[in-house]
C-alpha cells in the first residue's frame, strides 16, 4: 500500500473519531485486497483505476489501483466531495519525467467547451512541435486542446486543473523560454534534476515509486499506524527525490558531503541516513553514531529520530550525542576531567594579554596583542595543527588567519599562549577542544567505536574533533556522512577535511530546495549574505546558485524605533498579537546578537506576562535565545531585534581594519552569517527591529 501526501494532511486536520473510523477502514481494506476482493468501481469514472471506500457515513477514501495488489490512499473526503473527486480524476505517468501525476480530467472538459474557437496560426503554442510537447511530459490526451489556446489568461486556467509538472512546463513555454531550458526546469524542480531512466507510462506502481515527495509505501500494518500516529510530521515520510537519494543510497564508498543551505533538510536527509545505515547493521552491538555541534541540537536530533522510527531495537544502534559530550566522556572514562569554562578561560586571556611581553611594532612602539586574538590563535592555529613547541609554531603556516606575523611577534604569542595553558594545567582544566584531540587519542590506541558516523552542522566543528571522529569509524564504505552549509559558519573553524583524511571527492551532494522558509524570508536572508564567496569543508568555493523556497508569505518587516525601551514595547505587542492569534508559545522566537540583551528582552516579557522558555527547568514558552543559540532550531514566527549599529557587527567580535584588514573581511562575513542563521530560523513570519541607526549588515543600509 502507498501513501499519498494529500492523504496524511487531509487525515492530519480530522476528528480523532474520524481517523479512527479511517484506520478501521484501512484495516479492512487491506485485509479484502489480500483476500482478493475487488473494490466497486464507480460509474462515469474518467479513470477505471480508480475507487472508493467507505469510512464511516460521512467520509469516504479515495484509493488508485496502481497494479497487481498495490493500492495508493489519495484523499479521504466528505461523501459527495469524495465520489466528485473520484469520478473527475485521471492518474498517469509522465513520460518524460516518469513520476505519477493525477489531472482534473472533468475540470479540463467543462475548461474545453468553454474555450472559444481561436482563428488557426493565432494560437499560444504554435511556434511547439507536438514532438517537443511530448518531450516535455505534455500528456498526449491534452495537446488537441492546447492547440486551441490562444492567451497566457487562458493558460492560467487551465493549469490549476493540470499537473504540477505540466503546468511549469507549458508556462515556461508560454513565457518563451526554448524546449531544452523548459526542459531542464522541470526536471530540477521537480526531480532535481536526477535521471529517472525508462519510462513505462503503464507502469503506475513504478511511477509512483519515482514521486517520494508526493508518495510513500508502506510495508505493513506497523509501518503504516507509526505513519498514521504523526501525521504533521511529512519530513519523516516524504523526500524530495534528492534527499531520498541521498539518504537511502546503498553504498558510498568513503565519506560522503552532503551541503544545502539553511532549512534545505540537511538533518531530516542526516537521521534518515541514520535509520537506513542502522537498519542494515549487523546485530552484533555494532552502532551508528549521531552528532552534532552542541547538546541543544543533539537533544533535538534525538527527539525527531524518536519520531521517525518507533522501533526500539533500530534506536538502540544510533547513538545520538553531542561532539563536546562524546569526547567529555571518552576521555572521562580514563581519568578526572574538569572542564574550562568560558568564565575561567576569559579573565586567562585577558590577563595573558595585559601582562607579559611586548615586541616592537614598525614604529618602535612596544606592542601587545589582544585576548581575542591570541585565543583564536591558540585555538585556530596551534590546537588546529597540534604545534607543541615554539619552534613548530614559528614555522607553521597560518592559512586563514590573516597577515603575516613577524618571528618575535610570534615568540610573544607564543609566550602569551602558554602562560594559559600552563594555567590550565596547573589547575587540571581541559577546553573542549583539547578533549577532542585527547579522546582522538585513546580512541587510536584502543578501537573505532562505531561502524558509521552521521555529523549534522558540520561546518563548525574544529580540526580536533573532526580527528576524533575519523578517529572513531574505521575508514570504508558509509563511513562517514557529513552534513554542512558553509553560510551557516558562525565560528572561526575553517577546515579542509582533506588534511585531516577525510576524503569526501566525487561523493559531495546539493539540496537546494527550502522547505522551512517563505520565498520572501528567505530573499531577504540570502541579500544579508552580501554576495562575498565561501569555501566549504571540500575547499570548494560554493554557490548559492539554485537555492529556493517552495512557499509564499509576506514580507518581513524591518522597523525603527528611536530608543530601546520604544523597541521592547513594540516587541511585547508583537508577541503579544502572535500568542492572541493562536501561535503556540513555543513556537515563537525572539533572537539578539549579544547576551546581555537576551538578558534584557527575557525580563522585559516576563514582566509584561509572557512566558519566556527555560530549558534548564523545563518551562515552556517564547524561545528568547542569542543569533548564536538558534542555529538549527526553528519558529513559526521569529522577532530579531537590535539590529542597530552599535550592536551588529559586534565590536568586539571584528578585528579592526587598520589592524587586519583579512580578519576584519572574514569576521564581517561570520557577522553577515550570523544574521543569516537567525534570519532563516522563521518559518512563516519575520519582524525585524532596530533603535537608532540600523545595522550596516540590513540591506539596504551602507556596509
Ligand atoms: N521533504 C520534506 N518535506 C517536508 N518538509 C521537509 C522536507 N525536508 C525538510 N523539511 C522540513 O524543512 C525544515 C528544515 O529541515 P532541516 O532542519 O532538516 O533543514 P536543515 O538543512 O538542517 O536546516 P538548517 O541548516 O537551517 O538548520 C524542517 O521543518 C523539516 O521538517
Amino acid at each position: 500500500m502507498a501513501i499519498d501526501v494529500d492523504f496524511l494532511r487531509r487525515y492530519a486536520g480530522l476528528q480523532r473519531p474520524v481517523q479512527r473510523a479511517v484506520d478501521a477502514a484501512i484495516g479492512r481494506f487491506a485485509e479484502h485486497t489480500h483476500a482478493g476482493l475487488h473494490l466497486e468501481k464507480l460509474t462515469g469514472a474518467r479513470d477505471p483505476q480508480v475507487r472508493t471506500i467507505r469510512i464511516n457515513d460521512f467520509w469516504r477514501g479515495v484509493v488508485v489501483a496502481l497494479g497487481g495488489a498495490r493500492y495508493l490512499l489519495k484523499e479521504v473526503l466528505p461523501h459527495d466531495d469524495a465520489n466528485a473527486f473520484a469520478v473527475s480524476r485521471v492518474f498517469s505517468v509522465n513520460q518524460a519525467l516518469g513520476v505519477l501525476e493525477v489531472r482534473d480530467q472533468t475540470g479540463i472538459e467543462e475548461f474545453a467547451q468553454n474555450l472559444p474557437a481561436v482563428p488557426p496560426g493565432d494560437a499560444l503554442f504554435s511556434g511547439v512541435s507536438t514532438a517537443d510537447l511530448h518531450r516535455l511530459g505534455i500528456s498526449p490526451q491534452l495537446v488537441p486542446l492546447l492547440r486551441r489556446l490562444n492567451d497566457v489568461v487562458q493558460l492560467d486556467s487551465l493549469c490549476h486543473l493540470l499537473p504540477k509538472a505540466q503546468s511549469i512546463a507549458l508556462t515556461g513555454l508560454a513565457s518563451g523560454m526554448r524546449t531544452d531550458e523548459v526542459l531542464h526546469e522541470v526536471s530540477e524542480l521537480i526531480l532535481s534534476g536526477e535521471d529517472p531512466g525508462d519510462v513505462d507510462i503503464h507502469d503506475l506502481e513504478a511511477a509512483a515509486r519515482r514521486t517520494p515527495d508526493r508518495i510513500t509505501f508502506v510495508s505493513g500494518p506497523v509501518e503504516l499506524a507509526a505513519i498514521l500516529a504523526h501525521p504533521f510530521d511529512l519530513w519523516r515520510v516524504f523526500l524530495h527525490p534528492t534527499q531520498h537519494d541521498v539518504a537511502y543510497r546503498v553504498t558510498y564508498s568513503g565519506p560522503a558531503l552532503v551541503t544545502g543551505s539553511a532549512g534545505t533538510g540537511k538533518t531530516v536527509t542526516g537521521l534518515h541516513r541514520a535509520v537506513f545505515l542502522a537498519g542494515r547493521l549487523p546485530d552484533d552491538g555494532s552502532k551508528v553514531l549521531l552528532t552534532t555541534f552542541t547538546r541543544a541540537l543533539a537533544d533535538a536530533l534525538a527527539a525527531q529520530l524518536f519520531r521517525l522510527t518507533g522501533d526500539p531495537a533500530l534506536r538502540r544502534r544510533i547513538e545520538v550525542i553531542s561532539i563536546d559530550r562524546l569526547a567529555y566522556e571518552i576521555v572521562a572514562r580514563h581519568r578526572k576531567v574538569n572542564v574550562a569554562t568560558d568564565e575561567v578561560l576569559a579573565p586567562l586571556w585577558q590577563e595573558a594579554a595585559t601582562s607579559g611581553s611586548t615586541a616592537e611594532d614598525r614604529a618602535g612602539r612596544p606592542s601587545r596583542f589582544g585576548s581575542v586574538f591570541l585565543r583564536r590563535e591558540w585555538e585556530q592555529v596551534v590546537l588546529a595543527q597540534q604545534l607543541t613547541s615554539v619552534e613548530a609554531y614559528r614555522e607553521a603556516s597560518r592559512g586563514g588567519r590573516g597577515t603575516g606575523l613577524r618571528a618575535e611577534y610570534r615568540d610573544q604569542v607564543w609566550h602569551a599562549i602558554t602562560s594559559v595553558t600552563d594555567q590550565l594545567t596547573k589547575r587540571g582544566l581541559s577546553t573542549h577542544t583539547q578533549l577532542a584531540d585527547e579522546a582522538a587519542d585513546i580512541i587510536r590506541r584502543s578501537s573505532p567505536r562505531y561502524r558509521h558516523v552521521v555529523v549534522d552542522e558540520g561546518q563548525d566543528l574544529h580540526p580536533a574533533q573532526w580527528r576524533l571522529l575519523r578517529a572513531l569509524v574505521p575508514a570504508g564504505p558509509n563511513d562517514m556522512f557529513l552534513l554542512a552549509d558553509p553560510y551557516q559558519r558562525i565560528y572561526d573553524n575553517r577546515v579542509s577535511l582533506s588534511t585531516l583524511g577525510i576524503h569526501v571527492r566525487g561523493r559531495t551532494r546539493r539540496l537546494n530546495v527550502n522547505y522551512r522558509t517563505t520565498h520572501q524570508i528567505l530573499e531577504l536572508s540570502v541579500r544579508v549574505l552580501g554576495g562575498d564567496p565561501v569555501v566549504g569543508l571540500d575547499e570548494q568555493e560554493d554557490t548559492l546558485r539554485g537555492y529556493r523556497a517552495v512557499t509564499h508569505g509576506g514580507t518581513p518587516q524591518l522597523t525603527a524605533y528611536t530608543d530601546r525601551d520604544s523597541e521592547l514595547d513594540a516587541l511585547i505587542e508583537r508577541v503579544g498579537t502572535w500568542l492572541e492569534q493562536g501561535v503556540e508559545p513555543h513556537a515563537i522566537g525572539v533572537a539578539a546578537r549579544t547576551g546581555a540583551l537576551v538578558k534584557t528582552i527575557r525580563r522585559t516579557l516576563s514582566e509584561a506576562h509572557i512566558d519566556v522558555a527555560d530549558d534548564k527547568n523545563g518551562i515552556d514558552g517564547v524561545r528568547v535565545d542569542t543569533m548564536h543559540r538558534m542555529k538549527g532550531l526553528e519558529v513559526q514566527c521569529l522577532a530579531v531585534v537590535g539590529l542597530d549599529a552599535a550592536v551588529l557587527p559586534a565590536p568586539n567580535a571584528v578585528t579592526s581594519a587598520v589592524e587586519d584588514p583579512h580578519a576584519h573581511r572574514q569576521d564581517l562575513q561570520r557577522e553577515r552569517c550570523l544574521l543569516f542563521v537567525a534570519l532563516t530560523r522563521a518559518r512563516d513570519v519575520l519582524y525585524l527591529s532596530h533603535s537608532g541607526t540600523p545595522s550596516s549588515l540590513l540591506p539596504g543600509t551602507a556596509s
